[in-house]
């Protein structure tokens, strides 16, 4: 449950993002409007002191909670109890630890999606860091999606938190955030199956993925204004030079239709960049692709991490990639985090390949 300093922090940082967005409106005016500018600039400093506070003030407030919940554990005998109790002192270390920790990018702090009786995911906790190629693996039914719809707040997760470090460095409760306000914290994701608008040109389709970024009134889109055509001219320079680096150009005016599965893929993830992420979630980017297409898709994603300094999280069946990729692993069975490492250590992890082949797990070793 969030408390009022919590809920304070949540809504500056909305409104830090609202404007922001007014910003790059001005920017496209024709007339000189940085005085307008300074004061949003101003505004937004004044706005990221007090959240700096108000920060430290929930840090000390969690401080407090921890010490208060060790002094009930040295006093308490029932093991339900104990047991209630150490959970609770979990959750709020984790939440020190994000944000103690200067590389903390999101963590899951003991979270559970039920659906009726089934424990989707049951008890769930792991950390990414900023910069990461980060992969969740796991047999079919594992839960893996569920994770990134608790993530983005498509689903609310029924207990537990997660916590994400926000681009001035404010740690909040994603779960304090509606499905539509992702977004504005830098957080884009693929889908299993290819998401494109399919009567529409690869470049509109990115340009339909920038609608987030978008200031244009309803009356600039009524009347066409300038401000409207300049701002469509900046988002199409854009999304010309994402196609570029991710050596699409020569498809931006053809419809999907027809295109191999390999483009398709790669065109998704062009459309997500569109929205400036620091945190990419891919669920399975590799599903049906061939051999020499999921080669080019590994070398696509090195390269998006390093050109555009996101992280990365994703959810995947071809071991091959994501040995080849990730930076770190959580392999999860029914719900539970089986266990976190370098690929290395996942391969070699008894448990994991148990819960893979019943034994030696041949597809982490297929590399
Ligand atoms: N909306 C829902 N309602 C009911 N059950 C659901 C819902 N979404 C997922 N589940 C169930 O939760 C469990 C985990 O599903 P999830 O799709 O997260 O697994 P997964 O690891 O992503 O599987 P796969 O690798 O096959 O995509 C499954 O048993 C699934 O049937």
């Amino acid at each position: 449950m969030m408390n009022l300093n919590e809920k304070i922090l949540a809504r500056d940082t909305r409104r830090m993002a609202r404007l922001e967005k007014k910003i790059k409106f001005y920017e496209l005016e024709e007339k000189d409007q940085s005085n307008k500018i300074n004061r949003l600039k101003n505004r937004i400093n004044q706005l990221d002191e007090r959240a700096t506070k108000r920060s430290s003030n929930i840090q000390s407030e969690t401080l407090l909670r921890i010490n208060a919940v060790k002094e009930k554990l040295q006093n308490e005998t029932s093991l339900t109890e104990i047991e209630k109790l150490q959970k609770e002192l979990s959750v709020f270390e984790d939440k020190e630890t994000a944000v103690n920790d200067e590389h903390h990018l999101i963590s899951l702090s003991h979270v559970t999606m039920k659906f009726g009786g089934l424990r989707a995911v049951d008890d769930l906790s792991f950390s990414v860091k900023k910069g990461e190629i980060f992969g969740l693996i796991g047999p079919n039914g594992a839960g893996k999606t569920t994770v990134f719809n608790c993530m983005t707040q498509f689903y609310k997760s029924t207990e537990g938190n997660i916590y994400y470090t926000d681009k001035f460095g404010d740690v909040h409760n994603l779960n304090d955030f509606k499905v539509h306000q992702i977004i504005d914290l830098g957080i884009a994701r693929t889908f299993q199956n290819v998401e494109l608008v399919w009567e529409l040109s690869i470049l509109d389709n990115l340009l339909v993925g920038a609608h987030s970024l978008f200031t244009a009134s309803f009356f600039d889109q009524l009347f066409h204004t300038p401000k409207l055509k300049k701002e469509e001219r900046l988002l199409r320079e854009k999304a010309l030079t994402i196609l570029e680096s991710l050596q699409l150009l020569a498809y931006k005016d053809l419809i999907p239709y027809g295109l191999p599965y390999g483009i398709l893929k790669k065109i998704e993830l062009a459309r997500v960049l569109m929205t400036n992420p620091r945190l990419i979630i891919l669920d399975e980017p590799a599903a049906g692709l061939n051999d020499q297409e999921t080669m080019e898709l590994a070398k696509t994603i090195k390269e998006i991490r390093q050109t555009y300094d996101v992280t990365i999280i994703l959810v995947e069946h071809d071991m091959g990639l994501v040995m080849d990729i990730c930076d770190r692993i959580c392999a999860m069975s029914f719900g539970q985090r089986l266990a976190v490492g370098t690929p290395k250590e996942i391969q070699s992890n008894e448990q994991v390949q148990t819960a893979y082949l019943g034994g030696e797990c041949r597809e982490c070793t297929r590399n």
